[in-house]
């Protein structure tokens, strides 16, 4: 079953189409990260998703429910982390989760929470006096408390050390692991490659490009680079684009494999070092940058 079905889904504040037609699922169990430039309509429509915006047009059913008719029904089964911090201020750490604790209907352990988080050594401090990063540590154990069959994670490592990311990586994993279907948004590529199985990239209100990293990767050319010996002879037939400067070769390529093997059987014929051999794909970022810029370009 899918946890999230989203169809059609539009949303205008005033006369800015934020969200444009766009539409995806998230089976249960799923990690689903939606990445995309500022202003691309991510917040927008986990807004919707987490049922506190109605759109204009579109359907969505999470956990086959619609979000903003049937909120309280969802509640016990969703975690929300808002892009802004929603805690209160005079509470300290471990007065906010064990408010947290008589207030949900999920249980947890304050203690074990604040120890995965690094927080044990904050329990006493208000959230006001908190550093960003420690503000945000808490929303995240607001939002995953008690395992949620589904948690809603805007920007949830935005401020935070890398040490602190990884904590929250861990964490969301160790969801991920035990069932709970997570849908995120997040501006940091390698956080994506780390921990969704599929990533939808939205851009001026639409989705672009969705799919498995994998596949996301694949629909764009990979590259070869080596440096070429001194006097080296023509080179081979390949099916990608050659630029050669020197004898500093890059070739961009759809058919990585044929291209590769070409180059190679042609360096072996003649008795060639390729120095500096490498052979990548597409990497998640220059996929982003070029999908970015070719539509800002373009509008
Ligand atoms: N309350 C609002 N009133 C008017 N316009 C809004 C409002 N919230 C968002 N917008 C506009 O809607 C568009 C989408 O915003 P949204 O916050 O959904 O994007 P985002 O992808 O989450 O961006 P970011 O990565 O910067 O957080 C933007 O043009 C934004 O200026």
């Amino acid at each position: 079953m899918n946890a999230i079905e989203v169809t059609g889904l539009t949303h205008v504040y005033g006369d800015v189409v934020a969200v444009d037609d766009v539409g995806f699922t998230v089976a249960e169990g799923e990690v689903f990260a939606l990445l995309g430039t500022n202003g691309a309509g991510k917040t927008t429509t986990l807004e919707v998703v987490e049922g506190f915006l109605r759109p204009a047009e579109g359907t969505v059913r999470v956990l086959g429910r619609d979000p903003r008719t049937e909120r309280a029904a969802l509640a016990p089964s969703m975690g929300v982390l808002p892009q802004e911090s929603g805690l209160i201020g005079e509470l300290t750490v471990a007065e906010t989760l064990s408010l947290w604790q008589r207030l949900s209907s999920r249980k947890d352990s304050p203690a074990e929470l604040m120890d995965r988080l690094a927080l044990a050594h904050r329990a006493d401090v208000q959230a006001e006096r908190l550093s960003g990063g420690e503000r945000r540590r808490l929303d995240v154990a607001l939002a995953v408390w008690g395992r949620p069959r589904l948690v809603v994670l805007d920007e949830m490592t935005a401020g935070l050390d890398p040490e602190s990311r990884q904590r929250v990586w861990a964490l969301v994993e160790d969801l991920a692991a035990t069932g709970t279907t997570v849908l995120m948004t997040t501006h940091y590529l390698e956080e994506a490659e780390a921990l969704a199985d599929r990533v939808a990239i939205m851009h001026a209100g639409r989705v672009r490009v969705a799919g498995t990293l994998s596949a996301v990767l694949s629909s764009r050319p990979a590259r070869i680079t080596a440096t070429l010996p001194p006097g080296f002879p023509a080179l081979p037939a390949v099916s990608g684009t050659v630029d050669l400067d020197g004898r500093a070769l890059a070739v961009e390529t759809e058919a990585l494999q044929d291209d590769l093997h070409a180059l190679l059987v042609w360096a072996d014929r003649h008795g060639l070092r390729l120095d500096g051999l490498n052979a990548t794909q597409a990497s998640l970022e220059e996929v982003f940058l070029e999908l970015a810029s070719a539509r800002m370009g373009a509008a």
